[in-house]
């Protein structure tokens, strides 16, 4: 079979990752950091689209790579309504939409599907996003609140947490996926943590929206009588609280840092107060692991661990520590977003999987009664 060549694009908040396939061999792979200055002069995220193609293109063309013998470039997706799981074929409606983030989320991923497309009609190519943050699975039980016509929504790591599933199941259950029962994580700047079960990711936490454990750089869930009592104590507004969910709360609204190594650093010097941090938010991690096997009733076939803290080793015995009663647990430190890519791209290519077509409605329009 031929083995195709995939180029994969990750727009991320101060880089722009990019890969080269053949099959599932890394040709090549290169990360641009982008200056905060760099970017702050755009107004709006598409607005750094030409910048960020630039830079790219550049940068390949300088390691000599020949864009014209790509067959799919593939784009980190997002901004993108409530969408299944799954590889989805790059169209206008799903450009519009990335161009507004229409689902309300400013995040560079957005820029992915753009990019993908930007280099496809360059170079002759098919452009594709796979399991972008918009992904969402949700049993209906997880949607429900205690408020009528307030449903819970969800936005993690589906690309990283599906592809960690998918390999633990392929090189380790020697089962697909779609037989298999998994809490899990993503351990980065932000934690996503989801139940996983016949191949839908079935519950999890609104990382955008404030819930789950505190991360470095996000506050997690708090008691809405917190939530209150801080904004009137602290005259904060909507866009305050919004930040605190994605990007000022966590390690940086106590320690001015998100960095994981380094406060873990300081935690060894004996700031215990750097330490209580660092366990708390293992302990929340652990608290949500919890909930998620509760959703899968007690059956899991594993307990999956990815992101960049995961190669800190205190982090993972913690866990293990705590959580092994319920299911072995498994350690990817980093992550596989890259490959993930373009290994939705392959299956799509080599039939094992169908090309999704993005319809721009949501998967899930509320209950028939309401
Ligand atoms: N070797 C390491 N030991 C401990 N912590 C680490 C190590 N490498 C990275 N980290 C920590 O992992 C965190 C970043 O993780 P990661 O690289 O997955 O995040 P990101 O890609 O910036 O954001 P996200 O994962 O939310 O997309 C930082 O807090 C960093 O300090
Ligand atoms: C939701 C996953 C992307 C992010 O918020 O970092």
């Amino acid at each position: 079979m031929k083995p195709y060549k995939v180029l994969t694009i990750n727009p991320g908040s101060t880089s722009t990752k990019v890969a080269l396939f053949q099959g599932e061999e890394c040709l090549y792979s290169q990360t641009v950091s982008h200056e905060a200055k760099e970017l702050e002069q755009y107004a709006s995220m598409s607005e750094q689209l030409p910048y960020r193609r630039d830079t790219v293109l550049t940068l390949l063309k300088e390691a000599g790579i020949r864009l014209e013998e790509v067959d799919v470039f593939v784009g980190r997706g997002g901004g993108l309504i409530a969408m299944e799981g799954g590889t989805y074929g790059v169209t206008d409606l799903m450009l519009e939409h990335a161009r507004t983030c229409a689902n309300g989320v400013i995040h560079p991923a957005a820029l992915g599907s753009q990019l993908a497309h930007e280099f496809a009609q360059a170079y002759g190519a098919k452009a594709m996003v796979v399991n972008p943050p918009d992904v969402d699975e949700l049993q209906d039980l997880a949607r429900m609140t205690g408020i009528r016509g307030v449903h819970r929504i969800i936005h993690l790591h589906a690309l990283n947490l599906k592809e960690t599933a998918i390999r633990h199941s392929k090189n380790v259950m020697k089962k697909p996926y779609a037989e298999c029962r998994y809490v899990v994580c993503h351990i980065g700047g932000g934690i996503s943590i989801s139940a996983h079960e016949k191949g839908r990711m079935i519950d999890g936490y609104d990382i955008v929206g404030g819930e789950g454990p505190m991360a470095p750089t996000r506050c997690g869930s708090i008691s809405v009588a917190n939530l209150l009592e801080y904004m009137k104590m602290n005259q904060a507004g909507l866009e305050d609280v919004k930040k605190l969910c994605t990007r000022t709360g966590g390690f940086v609204n106590h320690m001015g840092i998100s960095d994981a190594i380094e406060l873990t650093e300081r935690a060894k010097a004996g700031d215990r107060y750097a330490g209580l941090l660092w366990d708390s938010m293992i302990y929340q991690i652990e608290k949500c692991i919890g909930a998620m096997a509760a959703v899968l009733h007690g059956q899991v076939d594993g307990i999956l661990l990815g992101g960049g803290m995961v190669h800190n080793q205190d982090l993972v015995k913690q866990i293990t520590d705590a959580c092994s009663f319920i299911a072995p647990v498994t350690a990817y430190p980093g992550e596989f977003e890259m490959e993930a890519m373009a290994a939705g791209a392959i299956r799509v290519l080599e039939g094992e999987e169908e090309l999704k077509t993005y319809t721009g409605t949501p998967v899930w329009d509320g209950f028939d009664w309401e």
